[in-house]
């Protein structure tokens, strides 16, 4: 019945205090209220509805997303709302959109790479949307190898221009979001020629479209790459193709020939190329910065999946009914406990180290301005491993919860095929998560002998075995005599257990902190002992090699896990209440908050086109002949 909370008795048995924990999950008082009008005004304006995208057709999909766009953008300016509070429509509004990369990539590119005269140009058009942009760098040949791009910027000291062009159909820009259909400016990664002298990949902003009438400009072919996985899903977004031929450019971003770099360098007016003293890594900024936001958005992808998971599981009853009582719900299953409630832990073991990570870059940023290089490499071996890490094990993680929801969790109503659709690119897109891996391997390789060091200082038990798990697993690799490529798989191992520590350690620090609020340390004290154990019994081979632990601590460890599951179960619903979704953003019948589940399910199942009409279409035409066939087999 509508109205009625079909959860509260699951509600009733929480040990904690859920508002207190739902500021610790926004991360302040100020976040959660900030995410909490937002939500609710993104989810009571039928102009942001998305329950009807899987009807769709691409091109009907692509344009309802451009309207909510506009329309996000007028709810923006009319309300005036600042730019933490437009980024979190944009959030609520959950839709993969080209303006995703517009603020996503466009702007920090800008922010982080271009001078202050570029920025004060570009930044003001971008930030009023009189300019849309996208991030142009991966090629049909080429993303992961950057180095490898073949797009190239010949700079022309008769006219102080760079001169754009794809050489080859393998230069084609392609992937860019944004870039198929709206972006009308784009930051172009190409080869930089001066004087017939090469100098590596940088940064031009380069102008697409008509700010007239959106027709590419001369020189400029553009379109979209076509459909992509899953039917709504990502094919809100035009991902893009792009060929330059010629295209005179007087606007690069690393570059200006009459303005001095604090970052990169400069290409003087009379075609002089200049490297300034940085590290060259600095032209891949912009992926340091987005690949910590993606662990950010790993927590909340996570966390909506375990919430659907987690409130359908209390609803769902399943076997077990004594003398005609009610079934067991499954969610007090033994083995449904052992999926969910590890991802449960997961999700707010990420949400803290996309909160450190976050801190991480904005120090290392700082030092940056300083010209202090010192932390740059830890900063990129780290946001690059956690994007990996946490991205891979979400991926998994809402594919899960869909198995964890039976026949159910595979409905579009339920929220979750659409979810994995959206999400799984993440664990390609800002790097590809084995090859961001080898980059944690190689800064292992460079730093395993201080390792041993930071064994020694005083950190908790659980730490030390996970640190000398990751100084174990490269010893054994680097006691070895053969080349990086030939222990690459086994490094990659070893990267994941290193950004396992980390998220641990940083789990644990968290608990160190002032945490107010009745039971609700507590509660996120059992959580973060499910995250390492249940790691460390997934990865018992490598613990016991270590000799850190025993069989002995292992079976012990497996004990504990099922008694800290037990201790989760009362709080389970209370933990995902504490995200504080509405029923809007989770998209989700099964994961609805008054878990008046069967009714809503029925009703949703009539609202689908197919059951328009009693006949369905072709029937006439296929079935009745089918039916009314006189054939004369003597088989049958
Ligand atoms: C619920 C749904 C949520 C949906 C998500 C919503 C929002 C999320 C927000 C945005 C996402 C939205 C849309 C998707 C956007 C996607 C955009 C993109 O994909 S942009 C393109 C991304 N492309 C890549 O990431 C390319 C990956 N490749 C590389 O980064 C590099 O090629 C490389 C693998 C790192 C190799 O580089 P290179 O060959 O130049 O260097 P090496 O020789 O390996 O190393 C030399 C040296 O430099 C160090 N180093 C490398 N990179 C960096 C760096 N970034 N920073 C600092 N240092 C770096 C490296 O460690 C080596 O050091 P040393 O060993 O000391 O020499
Ligand atoms: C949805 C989506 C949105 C995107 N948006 C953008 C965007 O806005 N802008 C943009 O510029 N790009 C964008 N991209 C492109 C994306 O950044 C690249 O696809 C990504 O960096 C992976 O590169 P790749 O496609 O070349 O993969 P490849 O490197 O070709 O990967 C193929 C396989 O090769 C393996 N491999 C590659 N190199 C090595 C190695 N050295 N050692 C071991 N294994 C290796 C990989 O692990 C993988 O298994 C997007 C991609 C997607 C899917």
């Amino acid at each position: 019945m509508e109205g009625v909370d079909h959860l509260a008795h699951e509600r009733n048995k929480s040990e904690f205090d859920v508002d207190a924990m739902k500021i610790v999950w926004a991360g302040s008082p100020h976040a959660f209220d900030v995410s909490d009008r937002i939500s609710k005004l993104v989810a009571s304006d039928p102009g942001f509805r998305k329950d009807n995208r899987s009807t769709l057709s691409r091109k009907e999909l692509f344009k309802n997303t451009l309207r909510k766009a506009a329309y996000a953008w007028k709810t923006i300016v009319d309300l005036r709302l600042s730019e933490e509070e437009a980024a979190k429509l944009r959030f609520y509004v959950d839709e993969p959109a080209f303006t995703d990369l517009h603020w996503g990539m466009f702007i920090p590119a800008i922010k982080g790479q271009g001078t202050e005269e570029q920025q004060q140009k570009w930044l003001p058009l971008a930030y009023k949307m009189q300019i849309i942009g996208c991030y142009a760098q991966t090629e049909l040949g080429h993303g992961s190898n950057v180095q490898g791009l073949e797009t190239t910027a010949t700079f022309d000291s008769q006219t102080d221009e760079f001169i754009i062009h794809s050489p080859t159909l393998t230069s084609s820009k392609w992937w860019p979001g944004g870039l198929g259909k709206v972006a009308t400016h784009a930051i172009a990664y190409a080869r930089l020629i001066v004087g017939g002298r090469e100098h590596g990949v940088h940064g031009f902003i380069v102008q697409l479209r008509s700010l007239e009438d959106h027709s590419p400009l001369l020189g400029i072919t553009v379109g979209d790459i076509g459909m992509k996985f899953g039917n709504g899903a990502y094919n809100t977004m035009d991902n893009g193709v792009l060929q330059f031929d010629h295209v005179l450019d007087v606007y690069s971003i690393a570059f200006a020939s009459i303005a001095v770099m604090l970052w990169v360098s400069q290409v003087t007016c009379e075609g002089k190329y200049k490297q300034s003293d940085v590290p060259r890594q600095l032209v891949y900024g912009t992926m340091v910065y987005v690949r910590q936001t993606i662990v950010a958005d790993a927590s909340c992808a996570l966390s909506r999946a375990v919430c659907i998971a987690t409130r359908y599981s209390a609803v769902r009853r399943q076997f077990g009914s004594q003398n005609g009582g009610p079934e067991t719900q499954v969610i007090d299953y033994k083995t449904q406990q052992s999926r969910l409630f590890p991802l449960l832990a997961s999700a707010y073991a990420f949400r803290f180290i996309g909160e450190w990570l976050k801190w991480l870059y904005a120090d290392v940023t700082q030092r940056l301005q300083a010209n202090d290089f010192s932390t740059l490499p830890e900063a990129h071996a780290c946001t690059a491993g956690l994007k990996s890490l946490t991205t891979t094990a979400t991926a998994d993680g809402i594919e899960e919860c869909r198995k964890l929801c039976g026949g159910h969790g595979y409905l579009c109503s339920s929220g979750l095929p659409e979810l994995f659709a959206v999400y799984v690119p993440a664990c390609t897109y800002e790097g590809d998560n084995t090859v961001l891996l080898l980059q944690v391997a190689r800064f292992l390789m460079k730093t395993v002998s201080q390792l041993g060091s930071r064994l020694s200082s005083k950190k908790p038990v659980g730490t030390i075995a996970y640190m000398t798990r990751v100084e174990h697993l490269m010893q054994c690799r680097c006691g070895v005599q053969r080349g990086f490529a030939e222990l690459s798989a086994d490094l990659v191992e070893a990267a994941v257990a290193h950004c396992q520590l980390i998220v641990v350690s940083k789990f644990i620090e968290k608990l160190q902190q002032e945490i107010p609020g009745k039971g609700v340390k507590q509660q996120l004290e059992v959580l973060c002992n499910i995250y390492a154990l249940f790691l460390l019994h997934k990865h018992q081979g490598d613990f016991l090699s270590t000799g850190c632990i025993t069989p002995k601590h292992a079976a012990l460890a497996n004990d504990e896990l099922r008694s800290l599951y037990s201790q989760v179960r009362p709080n389970a619903i209370a933990l995902v209440d504490a995200f504080n979704y509405t029923d809007h953003y989770l998209g989700s019948i099964l994961g609805c908050y008054d878990g008046n589940v069967y009714p809503k399910l029925y009703e949703a199942a009539w609202k689908d086109p197919l059951n328009e009409s009693v006949v369905p279409d072709g029937y006439h035409l296929y079935i009745r002949p089918l039916l009314k066939q006189e054939i004369r087999t003597a088989r049958l």
